[in-house]
C-alpha cells in the first residue's frame, strides 16, 4: 500500500509558474500588428499631448491585457527620460464592479492612500464624481486609466463623463486618457453614440491567434517552464494546432501545455509526449463540460445524455423529436417526468452556447417547415466522463 508521502520529483518542470495565468513574459510574441497599432495610439502621451481614449477589443485570451501591460510598462519606462512628462497609470478590472458608481469608487480608492478610502455606498453619485475629479486634478501630469472588462459596467455615465472630463472642464490641469478593454464583441455596438465617439477615439482589434502565433507563445514559455529537452518534437505544434482550432485563445493553449506536463509528471514519464497532450485535452474538455452543466437541472443533463447515446449509435445529427425517445427512457430510469419539447429545445440552445453541441438548420421549404438537427461538438468520451461525474456511474454505461 502506498504511504502517500510527498517527495519532490524535480522532473519535467524547471519553473512551472511560467505557465500560469499570472506570469508575465518580458516580450510579447505573435502580436506584431496589434502592438504596432496600439503603440501608435499611445504616441500622443510621449509627445506630451492629451492622450487619445483607446478601445481594445477581441475574444478572450488573445492578449489584450498582456499587450496593455507590456506597452504601458514600456511607456512608463520611456516617459521617465522625458523632461516635464509625469505619467501615472491606473489599472482597474471591472469584473465585479457592476455600476459606474462602484467603478468610480474603485478608481478613487486606487488613487487615495489606505487611510483615506471611501466605501461603496452612502454618497450621492454627483459627490463621487466630484471626489474622482478632485483626485485626478491633484495628481496633475498625464494619467491613463485602464478599464479592463469594461463591459461589466452596466450603466454608462462614467464612460461618458470620464473621457470627456477635460472638455467639460471637470479636469483642468491633468491630461487624462481612458483605455477600455472588452471581449464582448457586441459591447461597442450597444454603446450610445455619444459614449462611443469619446471612448473609442482609437480602436485596436485583437484577432484570435492562429497556430503559428500560438507556437511562438508556447515556445517562449517552454524555454522557461520546462527542463531542457523534456518536450518531445510535435508537442508544441499539437498544443498550438488544438488551440487554434478551438478558439485561438492563448490561455487555453497554455493550460493545455501545463496539463500535459502535469500528466507526464504524474505518470513518472521522462518526457512530455503527444499522447500526454491528447490525454490533457480530454481532461480539460471534460472539466469544461462539467463547469458548463454543473448547475443545470437534471433534465438539461438528461437531454445531453440522450444526445450522447444517439451520437454513439451513429444516429446524430438528430431532431428534437428523435432526441425525445432516449430522453424519455432516461427519465423513466431516473423516475422523473419528462419536460416539454419546447423546454428540450431551450436546453439544446444552451448546450450550443456552451460549445458542447452544435446544430444545423434544415429548411424544407413551405411544406416541410424548418427544424434544427443537433450533434455533440465535444468528444463522446469527454461528455460521458463529465456526465458520469454529475449523474453517477450509470451515465457511462
Ligand atoms: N502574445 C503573447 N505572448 C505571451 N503570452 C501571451 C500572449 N498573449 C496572451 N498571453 C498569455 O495568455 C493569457 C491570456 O492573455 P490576456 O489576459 O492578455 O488575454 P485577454 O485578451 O486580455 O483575455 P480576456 O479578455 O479573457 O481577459 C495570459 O496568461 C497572457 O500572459
Amino acid at each position: 500500500m502506498s504511504t502517500f508521502s510527498f517527495k519532490p520529483t524535480g522532473s519535467i518542470f524547471e519553473e512551472r509558474e511560467a505557465l500560469l495565468e499570472e506570469w508575465t513574459p518580458d516580450e510579447l510574441v505573435g502580436r506584431d500588428e496589434e502592438l504596432t497599432q496600439y503603440h501608435a495610439a499611445l504616441q500622443p502621451v510621449i509627445e506630451g499631448e492629451t492622450p487619445s481614449n483607446i478601445f481594445i477589443y477581441g475574444k478572450s485570451g488573445v492578449g489584450k491585457t498582456a499587450a496593455t501591460r507590456f506597452l504601458l510598462d514600456r511607456l512608463e519606462r520611456d516617459a521617465t527620460n522625458i523632461d516635464g512628462l509625469d505619467l501615472n497609470t491606473i489599472e482597474i478590472n471591472c469584473d465585479g464592479l457592476n455600476t459606474s458608481y462602484q467603478t468610480a469608487v474603485a478608481i478613487i480608492n486606487e488613487l487615495r492612500d489606505p487611510a483615506n478610502q471611501i466605501s461603496n455606498t452612502g454618497y450621492p453619485q454627483a459627490s463621487v464624481y466630484e471626489f474622482l475629479f478632485d483626485e485626478l486634478n491633484q495628481l496633475g501630469g498625464t494619467v491613463l486609466i485602464v478599464l479592463d472588462e469594461v463591459d461589466h459596467i452596466k450603466n454608462d455615465s462614467l464612460l461618458y463623463k470620464l473621457p470627456r472630463a477635460r472638455s467639460n472642464n471637470d479636469i483642468v490641469d491633468t491630461k487624462l486618457g481612458v483605455i477600455g478593454i472588452s471581449n464582448d464583441l457586441n459591447f461597442r455596438k450597444q454603446l450610445s453614440s455619444k459614449v462611443r465617439s469619446s471612448l473609442c477615439e482609437k480602436e485596436v482589434s485583437f484577432s484570435a491567434y492562429d497556430a503559428t502565433e500560438l507556437c511562438e507563445v508556447l515556445r517562449q514559455r517552454e524555454a522557461v517552464a520546462f527542463q531542457e529537452n523534456v518536450l518531445k518534437d510535435g508537442v508544441i505544434d499539437l498544443c498550438a494546432a488544438f488551440g487554434a482550432k478551438d478558439s485561438g485563445d492563448a490561455r487555453q493553449a497554455l493550460d493545455l501545455l501545463l496539463e500535459s506536463g502535469d500528466i507526464a509528471r504524474e505518470t513518472n514519464a521522462e518526457h512530455v509526449t503527444e499522447l500526454h497532450v491528447r490525454q490533457a485535452r480530454e481532461r480539460l474538455q471534460t472539466d469544461q463540460i462539467i463547469k458548463g452543466i454543473d448547475n443545470y437541472s437534471q433534465h438539461g443533463q438528461l437531454v445531453l445524455w440522450a444526445l450522447t447515446i444517439l451520437e454513439e449509435q451513429g444516429d446524430s445529427p438528430a431532431r428534437t423529436r428523435e432526441i425525445r425517445a432516449p430522453y424519455e427512457t432516461l427519465c423513466e430510469r431516473e423516475g422523473s417526468d419528462p419536460i416539454s419539447d419546447r423546454a428540450i429545445r431551450e436546453y439544446l440552445a444552451e448546450l450550443e452556447t456552451l460549445g458542447i453541441t452544435s446544430s444545423t438548420q434544415i429548411n424544407r421549404g413551405k411544406s416541410g417547415g424548418k427544424y434544427k438537427k443537433h450533434k455533440l461538438d465535444q468528444p463522446v468520451s469527454s461528455v460521458k466522463s463529465g456526465l458520469k461525474e454529475l449523474l453517477g456511474p450509470e451515465a457511462e454505461a
